[in-house]
């Protein structure tokens, strides 16, 4: 059995990844630690991968302690920018043994969407990222989003792309955010869970690739399949769910 402990368990996913794990024939529960408990309790004797689920805000010095206490790390949370990235690989260099994994998104739906919009994205002049989300979410744009727009632009690059053309000469915001060139507009709505789209245009034509999540059920097998690779690089981070499926 894979000894699995949860930080940020009395949240919305974590409590779903403390039920997803006691459910699974290969998982038990170790720890399930919350905001203000002492993390100093997951140890590599009680836990083989900690799943972490908490705020952008507390989600680095989270990670950082586990690997100080020389347990893997799978992590849900969004908010990674490469100086963070950065600060983890910096804590594995002295911890050769431990392995960090990150997934801006756990669900297959929304992964697979992300790979054809990298196929895609050298196909078409436009493209447009639209994320909405429940209304308790704390960050926007979403880490999906994010993710799928430097996907886009680094397949766009690599095609020898231009800008995105854009004429727009007034903005009080409603052009949304732009991620490495490419706009991304969050929407926050009572009744949703989590949906993507991305909409791809040429003269006379347009793709529109959608993912929606709309349970957090949807991304327990995701989390469940990074749980049962912790540890196979160490000394490493890695970052998406798509290093685990054979696309
Ligand atoms: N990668 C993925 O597939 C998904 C990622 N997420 C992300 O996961 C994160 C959590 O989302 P939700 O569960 O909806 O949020 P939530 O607000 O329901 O839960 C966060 C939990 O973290 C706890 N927490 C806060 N600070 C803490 C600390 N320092 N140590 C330990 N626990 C702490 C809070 O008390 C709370 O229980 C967000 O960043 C969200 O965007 C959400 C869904 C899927
Ligand atoms: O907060 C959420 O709910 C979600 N957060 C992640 C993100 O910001 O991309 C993943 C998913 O969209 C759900």
């Amino acid at each position: 059995m894979i000894r699995v402990s949860v930080v940020g368990a009395k949240g919305r996913m974590g409590a779903t990844v403390v039920d997803a794990v006691k459910n699974a024939p290969d998982t038990e529960l170790a720890k399930a630690l919350d905001a203000g408990d002492d993390l100093t309790q997951i140890t590599p004797e009680n836990t083989d991968v900690v799943v972490e689920f908490t705020v952008p805000a507390a989600s680095l010095d989270n990670v950082l302690a586990l690997v100080n206490q020389g347990v893997n790390v799978v992590v849900g949370t969004t908010g990674w920018t490469d100086e963070k990235l950065a600060r983890v690989k910096e804590a594995l260099a002295s911890h050769p043994d431990v392995s960090v994994f990150i997934a801006p998104n756990f669900a297959i739906s929304t992964v697979l969407a992300e790979n054809f919009a990298a196929q895609a994205a050298k196909y078409f002049e436009s493209v447009e990222i639209v994320e909405m989300h429940h209304p308790n979410k704390v960050d926007a744009p979403s880490g999906t989003a994010i993710h799928t727009a430097h996907a886009i632009a680094a397949a766009r690059k690599d095609a020898g792309m231009g800008p995105i053309p854009d004429n727009t000469q007034t903005d009080g915001g409603s052009r949304g955010q732009v991620v490495d060139g490419i706009h991304v507009h969050a929407v926050r709505l009572r009744g949703l869970n989590a949906h993507e789209e991305v909409l791809f245009g040429n003269p006379g034509e347009q793709l529109v690739l959608r993912a929606d999540s709309f349970d957090r059920s949807s991304f327990m097998p995701g989390v469940l399949l990074a749980v049962r690779h912790a540890g196979e690089n160490p000394g490493t981070v890695t970052v998406g769910l798509d290093n685990y499926l054979d696309l």
